[in-house]
């Protein structure tokens, strides 16, 4: 089985460098699929309460007879559930889906600044926190402004944005800002949901190096230091994904990967997403 790296949080809490996203998973294959990523080796699964699926993770979990020590499980708070008595209610709620007494990781799934209510969201995420319910509290999608003023408020400062990152649009300027207050970049659909991989720059590398495309661009973010959560419902694919650890991209071909940015967002953009 692959040894998966770790990345330190800025609380000290090892965070595996690759994980297993669940989005857009029926809830009914759900189950299935998680026990193929456990048994190819992931430790690490990625859902959120409006994938509609913690169910089917957590039985996963419990049928797999691993260790809770052994795993990091994050979900996410949905837009409407902002608000600081309606978040504690939310992560109940969420625990109970996934069947677990304490989470890993616990994110804002979205800043929804039209709303203006992130910054108390992010009050009852250091509440939960300081309870020892969630081990380390972080956001998503946010932009640099929306962190800065998270920030600003003082006391638990985020441990992770997960944010939408593959070759065709790298935030470089998210990134940077995420890398300023040590807060760990988390790259969402790191394979642009499979749309860069049949982009010549990338099958000539993964000819040159001898792996298949995807296997490229998720050696691209590793080396770049981020965290990714690759789905897959493709017991082959799982298994490919997570084996990244054994070969290495030269400069060059790094470089010609960053040369791939488009503006390519498949997601909406945070500023306006409600
Ligand atoms: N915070 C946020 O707002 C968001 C978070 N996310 C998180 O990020 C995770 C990953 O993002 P996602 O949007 O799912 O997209 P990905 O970039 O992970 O791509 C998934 C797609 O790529 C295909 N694929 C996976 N591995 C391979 C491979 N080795 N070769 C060829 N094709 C492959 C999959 O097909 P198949 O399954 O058929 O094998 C699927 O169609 C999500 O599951 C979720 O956990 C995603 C979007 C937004
Ligand atoms: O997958 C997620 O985590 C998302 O937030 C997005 O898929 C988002 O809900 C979206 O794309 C809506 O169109």
């Amino acid at each position: 089985m692959p040894v998966i790296p770790t990345i330190e949080l800025n609380n000290g809490i090892a965070m595996p460098q690759v994980g297993y996203g669940v989005f857009q998973i029926p809830e009914d294959e759900t189950a299935q699929a998680v026990t193929h990523a456990l048994e190819a080796g992931y430790r690490s699964i990625d859902t959120a309460a409006a994938y509609g699926n913690e169910s089917g993770v957590g039985a996963a979990l419990k049928a797999s007879g691993i260790a809770r020590d052994e795993l990091f499980i994050t979900t996410k708070l949905w837009n409407s559930d902002q608000g600081y008595d309606s978040t504690l209610r939310a992560f109940d709620a969420s625990l109970g889906r996934l069947g677990l007494d304490h989470l890993d990781l616990y994110l804002i799934h979205w800043p929804t600044p039209k709303h203006g209510k992130y910054l108390d969201t992010w009050r009852a995420l250091q509440k939960v926190h300081e309870e020892g319910r969630v081990r380390a509290i972080g956001v998503s999608n946010f932009l640099p402004s929306h962190l800065r003023a998270v920030a600003d408020l003082g006391g638990v400062l985020p441990a992770v944005n997960q944010i939408e990152v593959h070759p065709a649009l790298q935030q470089r300027d998210a990134q940077e800002a995420n890398r300023a207050l040590g807060v760990v970049t988390e790259a969402w659909s790191p394979l642009a949901q499979a749309g860069v991989l049949d982009n010549p720059a990338v099958t000539g590398i993964a000819t040159a190096v001898d792996r298949t495309p995807a296997q490229v661009v998720l050696r691209w973010h590793v080396q770049q230091g981020r965290v990714i959560i690759p789905k897959s419902v493709t017991p082959s694919r799982i298994q490919e994904n997570l084996d990244l650890f054994d070969f290495e991209l030269s400069d060059d071909q790094l470089a010609a990967i960053d040369a791939l940015e488009s503006d390519g967002r498949t997601g909406p953009h945070p500023d306006f997403f409600n």
